[in-house]
């Protein structure tokens, strides 16, 4: 099982990753799209990269925005997976 970071660990990890928040133990951000279908291509487009990493995130769509949520739930908390996976979803547009 991935090892939970440390506190001091996921503010310097976090400081570095623009776009997202640190919510509690999780990783959340939120993205908005002209409609649904860019909303939900923008879905389709997590896929391959959460499973080919063995990690998936929390996802809610509500019309064209969709809310990403990351953490461990194995290791109940943040990981470098979490970070691993979020900095992969900032490359995705
Ligand atoms: C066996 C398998 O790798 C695990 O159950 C994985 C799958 N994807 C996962 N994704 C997330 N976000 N947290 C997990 O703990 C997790 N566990």
């Amino acid at each position: 099982m991935a090892q939970l970071l440390g506190d001091a660990e996921i503010q310097s990890q976090a400081s570095k990753l623009s776009g997202w928040t640190l919510e509690g133990s999780k990783l959340q951000t939120t993205r908005k799209f002209k409609d649904f279908i860019e909303a939900i291509a923008f879905v389709n487009k997590l896929v391959e990269p959460a499973e080919s990493a063995g990690h998936h995130p929390d996802i809610e769509i509500s019309y064209n925005k969709v809310k990403v949520t990351l953490t461990t739930h194995d290791a109940g908390g943040l990981t470098q997976r979490d970070f691993d996976v979020a900095a992969t979803i900032s490359q995705i547009n």
